[in-house]
């Protein structure tokens, strides 16, 4: 059997383009909205009290005097609620009394005046709680977002290689994160709602014990009709998503730099603005289409609402004929039965917020804890790695990528000498960069070691190891800085050691050209930013590995976009690094192998050969048939 949905779901809107175009992935948010549109009041009711206590363990995290001082003076509103309410009963008897009207006004009067302090406080401590309810959303927004970026830049480089964990991770950054201020906002409307109904419950239960059903029955309707409006509102912003994310697709390709050239080239424009037209026409159509059937649902409910009113004058009315009621009492329930009718509509919608967020809420959550457990594996006692290594032994390394079906290295042994230029060579895949990386201590190996002398990188303190390290990456990161803060990058600042270090890469040609040499900017997005080239942007790269003039450099492709020139005086440097200090060069240029001092070859993760460039040409194996290769497209030319 189905289960009963908390209402009935909205006419399905039909969105005829989408059965034409093709299907989308379905993402974390479309999931949660499609739960959300299958949810059961039963469901609802049995995750509200572990949200509620979770987003209020979050606000009190975030601000404990906010987060007290919102409830408490919300708790203490509610109590003067019920105080004004059973007032004003006074009031109304004063007023129905018989007498002259003069008279009736002067009795009237101290009722009145406790009437009016009851509502001012209550007026009063609303306007407080709500402020200290304000003050609450910046605070906890910074909590969390500093939690997720203290996770994504403490967890090991493999929890980023896992898609799981990367699905994760854009699913708490890209709801979670907006959704933590809302949960707990709206979980401090659901305590107010509930502080206002039971105020307004309590002044009815006081008055007359037959006043509750009544405004249980007045207050029925009208929170059946927010409901029902919330979800119809709520079905047709889920069944437009969809055309909705391709709008943004089109968009994107039509207002982003990056595609610009091609967008002209290929003549797509017409293209793409005539099926960005085709679905925000078809968007329209279908929200005028909803906006009259939310109307005839809102009459509906207003309908109802009329007749559940009159229902309840006519009880009163009856109970008054009748003699069990007198009239002030049953003014005041008027009254009550009112604010008990729009703290119940507020509680409801609240109630179905906190939900909504705390779906969402939740995946932040679940990333926290997941990337809790994924941080450094650390040891108790944690080594430092020698200063001055004489080797660094990679042995019987095996590693593989998260989700991967075979190991990148499997087995892999290799040595680096101090003031050594080792190569790694081998063809596309082969591992080459990853056994730099495990070699770096960036990826911990499956099993096998990596030791600088004695020390085992398991033993070592990370962050001690990566100071030891100078990287110049095949994928380096084009930081939006000066030129001068990409070569330092966060090291001190000495004058003639940015000097030299931008004269070895060769990036001083290229400072030497921009508007504010090496005070420029180099990124577009700044105001007098500068844009540079991929083999400029190389050199600069290159300028920082030699900057941060550590024992071990590790060269990844450091020249795959320089010209000749440029790389011929590279690797004339790299040679010259190496002295004192040991150098890992990848590199597919194998002319530029040829002085290294040791060359190690991969293939499919594994060392197939080791020795010097003579060696292996002599041995004539993949060395020498990848060199042969290379060799021979420069003499045919
Ligand atoms: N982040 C990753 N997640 C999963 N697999 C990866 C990842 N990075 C690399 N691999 C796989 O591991 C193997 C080795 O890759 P690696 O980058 O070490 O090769 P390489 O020798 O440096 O290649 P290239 O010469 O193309 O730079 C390849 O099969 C590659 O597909």
């Amino acid at each position: 059997m189905r289960p009963k949905r908390l209402f009935r779901r909205a006419r399905k809107t039909r969105v005829p383009l989408e059965d034409e175009l093709p299907k989308l992935v379905q993402n974390r948010w479309i999931v949660h909205a499609s739960e959300l549109a299958e949810t059961k009041v039963t469901q609802v009711a049995r995750r509200l009290p572990a949200l509620i206590s979770q987003s209020l363990r979050l606000a009190w995290q975030a601000n404990r005097r906010d987060t007290a001082t919102t409830i408490g003076l919300n708790l203490v509103a509610g109590v003067f609620t019920t105080f004004g309410l059973l007032a004003t009963t006074g009031v109304l008897n004063a007023l129905f009394a018989a007498g002259p009207t003069p008279d009736k006004v002067r009795g009237a009067l101290p009722a009145l005046a406790l009437v009016a302090v009851a509502y001012t406080a209550q007026g009063a401590l609303r306007t407080g709680a709500g402020w200290a309810q304000a003050r609450l959303e910046p605070q906890i927004e910074q909590v969390v977002e500093m939690r997720l970026y203290e996770l994504t830049t403490s967890v090991q480089l493999a929890a980023l290689d896992d898609s799981e964990f990367l699905d994760e991770l854009n699913r708490a950054r890209s709801r979670g994160i907006m959704s933590a201020s809302s949960v707990v906002l709206y979980t401090v409307d659901v305590l107010t709602g509930l502080v206002g109904l039971v105020a307004a419950a309590g002044a009815l239960g006081v008055l007359h014990p037959i006043l509750l059903p009544l405004l249980i029955l007045t207050a029925v309707p009208e929170a059946w009709a927010a409901m029902r409006a919330a979800r119809m509102r709520y079905n047709v912003q889920l069944e437009l998503s969809a055309s909705r994310r391709r709008r943004w697709i089109l968009a994107e390709l039509m207002t982003n730099r990056n595609q610009a050239a091609e967008v002209r080239s290929f003549t797509v424009r017409d293209m793409l603005l005539g099926q960005y037209g085709r679905l925000a026409r078809n968007e329209r159509d279908v929200e005028l289409d909803v906006t009259r059937r939310m109307t005839y649902a809102r009459a509906a409910g207003e309908a109802l609402q009329g007749v559940a009113t009159a229902l309840v004058y006519l009880a009163l009315g009856v109970l008054l004929w009748r003699g069990v009621m007198p009239l002030a009492v049953a003014g005041t329930a008027v009254l009550a039965i009112r604010t008990g009718k729009s703290s119940l509509a507020n509680l409801v919608y609240a109630v179905n917020r906190t939900y909504e967020e705390g779906l969402y809420f939740g995946d932040y959550l679940e990333f926290c804890a997941s990337a809790s457990g994924r941080g450094p594996a650390r040891t108790d006692e944690l080594l430092v790695p020698p200063r001055h290594f004489s080797t660094i032994v990679a042995d019987e390394v095996t590693f593989t990528y998260p989700g991967a079906d075979s190991p990148a290295l499997n087995g892999v042994s290799v040595e680096l000498r101090q003031g050594e230029v080792i190569a790694l060579v081998g063809e596309n895949g082969s591992g080459k960069t990853t056994l730099a990386k495990i070699l770096a201590g960036l990826y911990d190996p499956d099993s096998g070691e990596v030791r600088w002398d004695d020390v085992s990188l398991w033993r070592v303190d990370p962050d001690v190891l990566r100071e030891r390290i100078a990287v110049i990456a095949q994928d380096h990161t084009h930081w939006p800085m000066t030129a001068r803060q990409n070569v330092i990058m966060g090291r001190p600042d000495v004058d003639e050691l940015v000097d030299l270090a931008i004269a070895a890469s060769g990036a001083d040609e290229v400072l030497a050209e921009l508007k504010h040499g090496y005070d420029t900017l180099l990124d577009k997005r700044f105001f007098d930013g500068a844009e540079l080239s991929g083999g400029q942007w190389q050199r600069l790269a290159a300028a920082r590995g030699f900057y941060r003039d550590e024992p071990l450099l590790i060269c990844d492709e450091p020249s795959a976009a320089l010209d000749a020139r440029a790389e011929h005086a590279l690797f004339e440097r790299i040679r010259a690094h190496a002295d004192g200090r040991t150098v890992l060069l990848i590199t597919h240029r194998l002319a530029s192998v040829r002085h290294a001092d040791r060359v190690y070859v991969l293939d499919h993760g594994k060392v197939v050969e080791h020795g010097t460039h003579d060696q292996l040409m002599a041995a004539d194996g993949l060395y020498a048939d990848l060199y042969g290769l290379q060799a021979s497209a420069y003499r045919t030319a």
